[in-house]
C-alpha cells in the first residue's frame, strides 16, 4: 500500500513505507495500532484546503495563528487548538519492557557509538533504567515521529534524552558542525542548568565527546556573557528556560538554530501549562521557521513524570510529526507517585498548627539522627517560605545549614545553594514550588509539606525529590482540617492513597518554642497571611476547598501566631472591596474593618491601598505583579508576558486573584 495522505495540513507523508520501516525497526511494540489510520471522513475532506505542493512551504508560525486567549481558571480544561488535526498517539504501555536493553546490547546492535557508551558506562550505574531502555533507540529511530515519555520521578529520564541526542550527534558529525542539532526546555532555570550539568558530566567521562558542545541560555545571567559562549563554543546542545530562549531565537536564530533536529520538552506538561505554552509555540514556530531542512523536521520529545493523553492535544501546535509514541513506564491505573516513598499526612484543627507539628518533626528526626538529616520543606509562598525559614533557622542554625530557596532570590545565589545542598549530607532546604520539578538533591531523606502544592501533579514532583536512583525515602504532608478536600483529590483524580494519617495537637510548650523563635514583625506577618490567603483562594476550586471555612482559616493564622486567637489582620474597607470580600461575611470573618478616612497611618499596621502593594497577586493590575513583585520564577517574570499564568477576573470575581505567582 502506498497512499499518500496530508496529515495536519502540513506535509503529505508516504504511509506505506513509514508503517513498514516502524514495523522493522520497532519489532516489540505492537503497531497494529498503528496500521489504522487517524484521519476521519471530515479530515480527509479537509485535505485539499491545506494541500501544499512545494518543499518552499513552511507550516504557519504558530506565533502567528496562535489565538489570543484570555481564559479563567474555569476554561483551564479547555484547549483550543489551531490545527484541525492531531498526530497519531500510539500508546506503548509499560508491560512491553519485556526484553532487557543494556548498553552492551546497544552497543552491539549499532545504537550506541563506543565512544558514548564508554562515557555512560563509567558513570558505573547498575543498568539502565526503564525510561532509558524504553526512549533510547526509538528516539534514534530513523522514523517520523515525536515522543512522549512518562516515568515516575528520580529514574533517569535526563540520561534518557541526552543518551540518544550524543548518539545523534555523533551520527551526524559530519554535518553542520558548528551548529545547533537539540533545544532542550526546562521551566526552570535552576532545572536547565543542572541539565547542562549532566551534559558536562558525559563529557568528563569521555574528553572525546566535548566537542558536542553545550551552552545554557537561562533568565537571571548576563545575555552577552551567554552570547560570547555561544560564538566562541558554536554549541550543538541548547539548554534554556523559555523566556531566554525566545530572546536568543528572535535575535539569532539564523546564526544558530537552522538545523535543529530535535527540541525537548523537560517537565513538559508544566511547559504546556497556560503561562508557558505561548512561549513554547514561539519557540516552536520560530525554529520551524528558520530550519533548513524542512519546517516540520524538528522532532519533539517530551518527558515528566506526570503526564497523559491531554499532553498530546496541549502540544498539538508545537509537534511537527504525523505520529507520535507514548512511551510509558507507568500502567494506567497505577499512581505516579514513586512507589518507594513512604507516605504520611499529620492533621491539625487549625493552620497554623501544621508549623508547630512540622517544627516538632523536625526536631524529633534531628535528634534521632544525630543531625545526620537532609530535607525539603516545601512551603505555598515566597513570603511564607522566608517566614519559615526564619523560624528554622532561630530553631535548628546550630545543628544544620537552613537554606531558603525561592524565585526571589538572586539567580547567582540560587546556583550556588543548590550547589551546596547538592553536595551537602545533611541540611534542610526550604523552598517554594520552583525546587518541586526536575531538581535532583542525591540522598534526601524526607520532604515535608506545609499545605498544599501549587498545582495537584506537584504533590508528586514534591515528594519526588526523595527516594530516587533506587534509594528509599519518605514524605509528610502537614494540613489542617479544611485542606483535606486536597487529600480526597489526590485519591480521586491521581489514585495516590495517602495510608498513614495521625492528628496533631499542639503542646503549649511547643507553641512557645516556636513563637519565641518568630521574630516578626507584626506587619511583616500580615503579608506572610495575605500572601498566603492569595495562595489559597486561587486553588479553591482546583482542590475543592470550602470558600467559606478555607479562607477564615488560613486568616486566623495571624491572631495564633501572635498568640490571641481572637486578633484579625486589620485593613481597609478600600482594600476589602479590591477583594471583592467587602460584602462577603467571608471577608468580615477574616478581617478587622479599620476606618481610615483621612488618616492613612501605616504605623497602624493595616492594609490600605499601600499596604496591597506588598502583595500585588490581589490586584487586578497584572503588569504590577511583575514589575513590583519580580517574585515569579524565570521567565514568568522577565519577559514580561502580562499574563502567564493569569486568569480573567472578569470571569470569576471569586477568583480573580492570579494564580497565584508568589507562590514560586
Ligand atoms: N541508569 C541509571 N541508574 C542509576 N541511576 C541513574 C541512571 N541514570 C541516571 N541516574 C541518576 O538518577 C538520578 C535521577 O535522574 P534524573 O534527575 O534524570 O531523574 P528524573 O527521572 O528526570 O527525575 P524527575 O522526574 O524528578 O525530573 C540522577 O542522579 C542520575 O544521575
Amino acid at each position: 500500500m502506498l497512499s499518500t495522505v496530508l496529515i495536519r495540513g502540513r506535509t503529505p507523508l508516504l504511509v506505506g513505507r513509514s508503517l513498514s520501516l516502524v514495523v522493522a525497526n520497532c519489532n516489540r511494540i505492537n503497531w497494529e495500532a498503528s496500521r489504522r489510520l487517524y484521519h476521519d471522513e471530515r479530515d480527509q475532506k479537509k485535505l485539499g484546503r491545506y494541500q501544499r505542493n512545494d518543499s518552499n512551504s513552511r507550516p504557519r508560525n504558530s506565533r502567528f495563528n496562535s489565538r489570543p486567549r484570555t481564559r479563567s481558571r474555569d476554561d483551564d480544561d479547555e484547549v483550543h487548538f489551531d490545527k484541525s488535526t492531531f498526530s497519531k498517539l500510539i500508546h506503548i504501555p509499560k508491560e512491553d519492557n519485556s526484553i532487557d536493553v543494556t548498553l552492551d546490547s546497544l552497543l552491539e546492535e549499532g545504537v550506541l557509538d563506543k565512544e558514548l557508551h564508554k562515557a555512560i558506562t563509567r558513570m558505573e550505574f547498575p543498568g539502565l533504567t526503564p525510561v532509558q531502555q524504553k526512549t533510547i533507540k526509538p528516539i534514534l529511530s530513523s522514523q517520523e515521529h515525536d515522543v512522549i515519555a512518562r516515568a515516575k520521578t528520580g529514574t533517569g529520564k535526563t540520561f534518557a534524552f541526552l543518551i540518544p541526542i550524543f548518539q545523534h550527534l555523533i551520527n551526524t558529525k559530519l554535518d553542520s558542525q558548528y551548529m545547533v542539532k537539540a533545544v532542550i526546555v526546562a521551566p526552570t532555570r535552576d532545572l536547565a542548568l543542572q541539565i547542562e550539568a549532566e551534559v558536562k558530566k558525559i563529557h568528563d567521562m569521555n574528553y572525546g565527546l566535548k566537542k558536542y558542545a553545550c551552552v545554557s541560555l537561562v533568565g537571571g545571567t548576563d545575555f552577552r556573557a551567554a552570547m560570547n559562549k555561544m560564538n566562541k563554543l558554536r554549541p550543538n546542545i541548547v539548554i534554556g528556560t523559555p523566556g531566554r530562549l525566545i530572546d536568543v531565537l528572535e535575535k539569532y536564530s539564523n546564526k544558530f538554530f537552522r538545523f535543529v533536529d530535535y527540541k525537548v520538552l523537560d517537565e513538559a506538561d508544566r511547559l504546556l501549562e497556560i503561562g508557558f505554552r505561548d512561549d513554547l509555540e514561539t519557540i516552536s514556530g520560530l525554529l520551524n521557521e528558520k530550519n533548513s531542512k524542512s519546517a516540520d523536521n524538528i522532532k519533539t520529545l517530551m518527558f515528566s513524570a506526570t503526564l497523559d493523553d491531554k499532553v498530546q492535544k496541549l502540544a498539538n501546535n508545537i509537534m511537527n510529526k504525523s505520529e507520535c509514541l507514548f512511551l510509558d513506564t507507568v500502567d494506567k491505573n497505577e499512581p505516579e507517585a514513586h512507589e518507594r516513598i513512604d507516605q504520611s499526612v499529620v492533621i491539625s484543627e487549625k493552620f497554623a498548627n501544621s508549623i508547630f507539628a512540622a517544627v516538632e518533626h523536625i526536631k524529633k528526626q534531628v535528634k534521632e539522627r544525630e543531625s545526620n538529616y537532609k530535607a525539603i520543606i516545601f512551603a505555598p509562598t515566597v513570603k511564607f517560605t522566608s517566614f519559615l525559614c526564619n523560624i528554622l533557622q532561630n530553631e535548628f542554625k546550630k545543628d544544620l545549614p537552613i537554606l531558603e530557596f525561592h524565585g526571589k532570590i538572586t539567580q547567582n545565589r540560587r546556583t550556588s545553594l543548590v550547589k551546596k545542598f547538592k553536595k551537602d549530607e545533611s541540611g534542610i532546604l526550604v523552598c517554594t514550588d520552583v525546587g518541586a520539578r526536575g531538581m535532583d538533591f542525591p540522598n534526601v531523606h524526607e520532604v515535608l509539606q506545609i499545605g498544599v502544592p501549587s498545582e495537584l501533579a506537584n504533590y508528586i514532583h514534591r515528594i519526588g525529590r526523595t527516594a530516587r536512583s533506587g534509594k528509599e525515602g519518605s514524605s509528610v504532608l502537614f494540613i489542617c482540617k479544611d485542606e483535606l478536600p486536597f487529600v480526597k483529590e489526590l485519591e480521586d483524580a491521581k489514585n495516590i492513597i495517602i495510608a498513614k494519617q495521625e492528628n496533631y495537637e499542639p503542646s503549649e510548650e511547643i507553641k512557645t518554642e516556636v513563637l519565641e523563635a518568630m521574630d516578626q514583625e507584626t506587619e511583616n506577618l500580615s503579608d506572610v497571611i495575605i500572601s498566603l490567603i492569595s495562595s489559597y483562594r486561587s486553588c479553591i476550586k482546583e482542590y475543592r476547598f470550602s470558600e467559606r471555612r478555607i479562607l477564615p482559616e488560613i486568616a486566623s493564622t495571624y491572631g495564633v501566631l501572635l498568640n490571641d486567637p481572637q486578633l484579625k489582620i486589620p485593613v481597609s474597607r478600600r482594600f476589602l472591596d479590591k477583594l471583592g470580600l467587602s460584602r462577603s461575611p467571608i471577608g468580615r470573618a477574616m478581617f478587622e474593618i479599620r476606618d481610615y478616612s483621612g488618616n492613612r497611618d501605616r504605623s497602624e499596621n493595616s492594609y490600605d491601598d499601600d499596604g496591597v502593594e506588598s502583595d500585588t497577586s490581589f490586584r487586578g493590575n497584572r503588569n504590577n505583579n511583575r514589575d513590583k513583585r519580580g517574585d515569579y520564577d524565570d521567565e514568568q517574570s522577565e519577559r514580561g508576558s502580562y499574563n502567564r499564568r493569569s486568569f480573567s477576573r472578569s470571569n470569576d470575581r471569586n477568583n480573580y486573584s492570579n494564580r497565584s505567582n508568589s507562590r514560586y
